[in-house]
């Protein structure tokens, strides 16, 4: 098999290419990104990349590679130049927070998103929705991992709580340095040639798990590249990996971040499926189905329809929102009073030249 068949190279990319009329470029993945520096897997092997500057002019920022991104390139001796990105299939973005148009976009050509979460302190079923949501958005089939099964009594009470959100995606409970929790996850859930991100916050194992997955070290299986800058040697990970069992894992640091893509003043609502479909039939539009009369999740939950562990899950979610935003008001007007304390003290150093 082909070096680059092995990187997850298929018969639509395939296709594609051979519609070209131009047979000069080779195809190429990027496997690393720093600033403008790539890395690529190419027919040749690993090799540095630039982009050619007319790519880089006429293109907005999410559409210039990414990780995971498949380009056409013209190959020197110890370098590539990037002249062109592959149509993307399974885009991993995310609004920029706080502008409301610009797309930031993670990874590309994504099968399977691996959401992270630890059963330790960062449990928090909120920001699991909210990786779930932004996911979905994203057309890529998600699967959760439940880290650090080994801290808690009863991990499988996790699991339920998670279930119990209504996504129909598989969640397993895992602990990331333990190759036996994994064979699920290995056997079932990860395919040669396809690939998966990780997304997760700090420290929920994600770096642990690609070790263990990887069987090694990550320095040792040569998750270190060195990306060439003019003059200057940056060391950076790299950021999508080939599994021993064919599977492609990328990290990157901008998955740690998927989960805070909340708008300013934004009420993050119930994204829960079953939920949502009963609000339809709901009297009132901002009815937060507690109390309300005419309310048609309450009738659901009385009828059955709607289960007695989701309709719990969702209040729970919502102390949880409420809290949140709570906490994002008391930040503002701390903010804003320490703002007129520190005007106030200004003026009065003025007045008073001290
Ligand atoms: N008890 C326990 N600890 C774990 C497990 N997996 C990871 N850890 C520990 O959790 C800590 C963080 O793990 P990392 O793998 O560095 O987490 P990460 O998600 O890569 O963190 P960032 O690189 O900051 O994004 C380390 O001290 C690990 O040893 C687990 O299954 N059980
Ligand atoms: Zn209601």
């Amino acid at each position: 098999m082909s070096l680059l068949h092995q990187y997850g190279w298929n018969s639509h990319l395939e296709n594609h290419l051979s519609s070209r009329s131009d047979k000069t470029l080779t195809p190429a993945r990027v496997t690393a990104l720093q600033g403008q520096q790539y890395e690529l897997i190419t027919t040749t092997g690993i090799k540095d990349a630039m982009l050619a500057g007319a790519l880089l002019y006429n293109n907005a920022p999410h559409e210039l590679p990414k990780v995971g991104d498949w380009v056409l390139v013209t190959l020197y001796e110890e370098q590539a130049i990037i002249l062109e990105v592959l149509p993307r299939q399974h885009v991993l973005s995310r609004k920029q927070p706080g502008k409301s148009n610009d797309i930031q976009v993670i990874a590309t050509h994504v099968d399977v998103a691996l959401i992270v979460q630890a059963l330790d302190h960062d449990f928090n079923l909120m920001r699991l929705q909210r990786y779930l949501q932004q996911v979905k958005e994203c057309m890529i089939q998600p699967v959760v991992l439940l880290n650090k099964q080994d801290l808690v009594a009863h991990p499988e009470d996790y699991r339920q709580q998670v279930t119990a959100l209504g996504y129909e995606c598989p969640v397993l409970l895992i602990s990331a340095a333990d190759k036996n929790t994994l064979t699920v996850l290995t056997e079932q859930y990860l395919t040669a040639g396809k690939t998966y991100a990780l997304l997760g916050s700090s420290g929920v194992g994600k770096s642990t798990l690609m070790n263990t997955l990887l069987g090694q070290t990550r320095q040792q299986a040569g998750g270190i590249s060195e990306i060439t800058g003019k003059g200057k040697h940056t060391t950076t990970t790299r950021n999508l990996l080939l599994l021993p069992n064919g599977s492609l894992l990328i990290d990157s640091p901008g998955m740690r971040e998927l989960g805070l893509t909340i708008a300013d003043g934004d009420m993050i609502t119930s994204h829960h499926p079953q939920i949502n479909e009963l609000a339809a039939y709901c009297r009132f539009s901002d009815c937060t189905h507690h109390h309300e009369p005419g309310c048609g999740v309450i009738a659901g939950v009385e009828s059955g329809e709607i289960p007695m562990l989701v309709y719990q899950s969702y209040l729970k979610l919502y102390r949880e929102q409420a809290k949140f935003q709570q906490s994002i008001f008391e930040k503002r007007t701390a903010a804003r009073r320490f703002g007129k304390m520190s005007r106030e003290a200004n003026h009065l150093r003025k007045k008073n030249k001290y």
